[in-house]
Formats: structure tokens, C-alpha cells, sequence
């Protein structure tokens, strides 16, 4: 569970600690009854926030008032559904994903076909979802070690730089064929049978996910000239996670972060933000550059996965999100990920045409990495490469807290 006991002790000692720090004992006792509900509740209505929500002042820097006045990052707006109809849409939705994937790795997407209802539904489940109580919620609480389930400001993980959020993450995986319900299916055992139409929502929404991330893939494989079927085949049978978040409004949303800086671990991110709260921001040339929500659009960007499939050419980008003095805030993100033991590596290695930037990966291990030994975080990639071969390390990266698997791939 997450306890709630352990993080009021924490708020009330108020001492921060080390950035990492993963707490032991995470999934002792059971889920509380609705006095929990009021805890949490009234942490996230305090005039003032508890100091483990207190981030390092050089990651809040320029947080979300300063920000406010920084220009809009300029992405570009690709057209989907022209780039799958013919050969000029595609020639150009080629050149804005390249332009933008070789500097900061983020665009967005229109014409992308997902029914306006659907996105609606899933925005007013996760809305629905976060205002339960928290016992019932708690049913989906996180296991130790995984990435799926239902955690409040990571508390559960984490003693310091706790996110100013809870979350609702739950993996999607690739079905063959139509009659899959892995998604739905989760709902109705973790929440219980209640749960099954809004599982049904969700189902329906990866899905529409799955199939938007496979045609940014035909534009991303065109793009760095491999045709159209390259990554779309490699991800065929991929592994995603689909993520809920949802960020309070916060007494000092300059002391705090929604979600810290990070680039993202997986391959592709695809974001939709709910109404006109904006929070998104990506560092750009050294300044906060806030992505806001445009109608009917969804954000796209390049994750560590793919950069390390480019061999580098394809930027994961460091980004974060910031919290709002009066507003609350939700946006869905769909993490697309490869099949859990595909091998990462960009094609032709072993040509020895360039000098490989990361060794050999799979999913299964980063995955791992973030979960059990790494808080996923500005420098993931280069902390993982060096945890996976420590000779090298240059010593950019932090110490590994862990030893890597066994089968270290090798390059
Ligand atoms: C493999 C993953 C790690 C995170 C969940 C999935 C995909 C994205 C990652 C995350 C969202 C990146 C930001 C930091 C993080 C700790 C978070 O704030 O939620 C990350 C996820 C996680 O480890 O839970
Ligand atoms: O909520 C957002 O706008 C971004 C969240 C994010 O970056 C993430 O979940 O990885
Ligand atoms: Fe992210």
C-alpha cells in the first residue's frame, strides 16, 4: 500500500533525504478505509507543502510562473493521416519529424483518427478515477519493483522529490488479431467488475494508441530513410505502458514539480492533455519551453529507446511537468515500448560504419533499471549503458545501486 503512515511521519519530520532512496517494506499492511482518503485529501490542500514534495531549487528554477512568460516551444504539426494517404503527404511530414527529432524530439500529431469521444472518455475516466476514494483506489496500488498500478506522489517509492501527483499506469500489450482484452481485463481484476466498462474505455484507447504510434513509426523510418516498414515491424508486437496522470492544484507550485525532469525511458511518448491547463515544458537552449495544449492534437516525443535505436541521431529530450496554484491538471501518456526481450540496437550495427553510442539493450532491462535501481531521471540512459557495461563508464553516470543481469548483451 502506500503508506500513508510512513509519508505523514516523513511530512511531519519533514527532512527530505537522498534522491533515490527507494524505502523498504513498500507493500506491508492493507489498504486503509476512507480516514486515508482524508489524509491525502488534506496533503494536497495544505497551505503549505510537506518537505519531501520539495524539489532542489535547480530543478524547479524558472518553475511554473516564470515559465508562464517563456515562449512557446515551437514544435511542428504533422498531419497523419496525409502522410499515410499518399507519397507527398509523407515526403512532408518526413521533413518536419526529422528537423524536429534532430534537435529537441518533440512535434505533434493531427489527423491522427482517434475519435474525439474516445479521447473525451478516457479524459473523463482518469477525471472520475482520481476522485475516488483513496481505499478504492489503493485496490490498483503498485507492486513493489513494477510499473503498473495506482501510486500517490510515488510515495510508495521514493522519500524525497516526490511528485506533486498520483498516477494510473497499466501495460497494453500488442494482441493479434481482434478479441484481446488485456486492458480491460486488468481493470475488472485489480478494481474489480465494477470497473469493466471503463476498462472497456481504456482498452479502446491503447489500442487507438497503439495504432497512432505505429504510423508515427512509418514517418520515423522514412525520415531517416529506412522505408516505412522498418520500425513499424520492429514494434509490431510491442509492449506499452499507458499512464493517468493527474496533478493537484498546489499552495507553492514554485517549490515543487508534477512531474521532475526526465527524458523518457521507452521509445515513443504520445501525450493528450486535458482542456487548456497547461504544464508541459521541454529545456530547450537552456530555458523552460512550455508545450501547451492545442485542440484535437496530441504531443509527440522521441524516448531514450529510440534515441538509442538512432544510435543518437534522434534526441530524447528532457522535459517536465509544472503544478498550478489554483489549477488542477490531467493528461494521458502512452509510453510505446518493444516487445520486452527484442534487442535495441540500431540497424546496421556490427558494420563498424560508426562508433556505437550504447551497447545492446532489451526493454525487460531498462524497465527493470528504472523500476529496481534507478529513478528515472535526466541521465537515465547513460546511468543504465554504464550499469549495464561498468568499463564503460566514464564516470558521468552515478554508481549503480545494483549488480546488471547476468546475460549482459554485448555490442
Ligand atoms: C519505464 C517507465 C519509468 C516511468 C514509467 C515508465 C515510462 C516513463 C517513466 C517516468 C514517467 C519518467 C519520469 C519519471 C518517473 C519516475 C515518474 O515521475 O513517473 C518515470 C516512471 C516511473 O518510474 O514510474
Ligand atoms: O503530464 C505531462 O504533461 C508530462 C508527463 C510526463 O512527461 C511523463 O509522464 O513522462
Ligand atoms: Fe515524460
Amino acid at each position: 500500500m502506500v503508506e500513508t503512515s510512513k509519508l505523514v511521519a516523513m511530512v511531519e519530520s519533514a527532512e527530505g533525504g537522498g534522491r533515490l532512496a527507494a524505502k523498504g517494506g513498500e507493500a506491508d499492511g492493507g489498504v486503509g478505509g476512507a480516514d486515508e482518503s482524508v489524509v491525502f485529501l488534506d496533503l494536497w490542500r495544505q497551505t503549505k507543502i510537506p518537505a519531501p514534495f520539495v524539489w532542489p531549487r535547480a530543478d524547479v528554477l524558472l518553475s511554473s510562473s516564470s515559465a508562464a512568460r517563456e515562449e512557446e516551444l515551437d514544435v511542428p504539426t504533422v498531419d497523419l493521416g496525409a502522410a499515410l494517404r499518399g507519397a507527398d503527404g509523407m515526403c512532408h511530414a518526413a521533413v518536419q519529424v526529422a528537423a524536429a527529432c534532430a534537435s529537441h524530439g518533440f512535434f505533434q500529431v493531427i489527423g491522427h483518427g482517434v475519435a474525439p469521444a474516445l479521447a473525451r472518455a478516457a479524459l473523463d475516466g482518469a477525471a472520475g478515477f482520481f476522485r475516488l476514494p483513496l481505499a478504492t483506489k489503493q485496490r490498483a496500488r503498485r507492486a513493489p519493483g513494477t510499473v503498473t498500478g495506482y501510486t500517490t506522489a510515488h510515495a510508495d517509492r521514493f522519500v524525497a522529490n516526490l511528485p506533486w501527483k498520483e498516477t494510473l499506469s497499466f501495460s497494453h500489450r500488442h494482441q493479434a488479431g481482434s478479441g484481446g482484452n488485456n486492458v480491460a481485463d486488468y481493470f475488472a481484476s485489480t478494481l474489480g467488475n465494477e470497473f469493466k466498462p471503463l476498462g472497456d474505455v481504456y482498452q479502446a484507447y491503447c489500442e487507438a494508441m497503439e495504432e497512432v504510434s505505429l504510423a508515427i513509426m512509418a514517418v520515423l523510418g522514412e525520415s531517416l530513410g529506412l522505408g516505412s516498414g522498418y520500425y513499424r515491424e520492429f514494434f509490431a508486437d510491442s509492449s506499452s505502458i499507458m499512464r493517468c496522470n493527474y496533478y493537484p492544484a498546489c499552495p507553492e507550485p514554485e517549490r515543487t514539480l508534477g512531474t521532475g525532469p526526465h527524458c523518457d525511458p521507452s521509445a515513443l511518448t504520445v501525450l493528450l492533455q486535458d482542456g487548456d491547463v497547461d504544464g508541459l515544458q521541454v529545456l530547450v537552449g537552456g530555458s523552460w519551453r512550455p508545450v501547451r495544449p492545442k485542440p484535437g492534437a496530441l504531443v509527440v516525443n522521441i524516448g531514450d529507446t529510440f534515441m538509442a535505436l538512432t544510435n543518437g541521431r534522434y534526441k530524447s529530450c528532457m522535459h517536465r511537468a509544472v503544478v498550478h496554484r489554483e489549477r488542477e491538471r490531467r493528461s494521458l501518456a502512452f509510453f510505446l515500448c518493444p516487445r520486452e526481450d527484442r534487442v535495441v540496437r540500431p540497424p546496421g550495427a556490427g558494420a563498424g560504419v560508426e562508433r556505437r553510442l550504447y551497447p545492446d539493450f532489451t526493454w525487460a532491462d531498462l524497465m527493470s533499471f528504472t523500476q529496481r535501481h534507478y529513478r528515472a531521471d535526466t541521465r537515465t540512459l547513460d546511468a543504465f549503458a554504464c550499469w549495464l557495461r561498468p568499463p564503460a563508464c566514464s564516470g558521468a553516470a552515478p554508481p549503480p545501486s545494483s549488480s546488471p543481469p547476468t546475460a549482459t548483451p554485448t555490442v
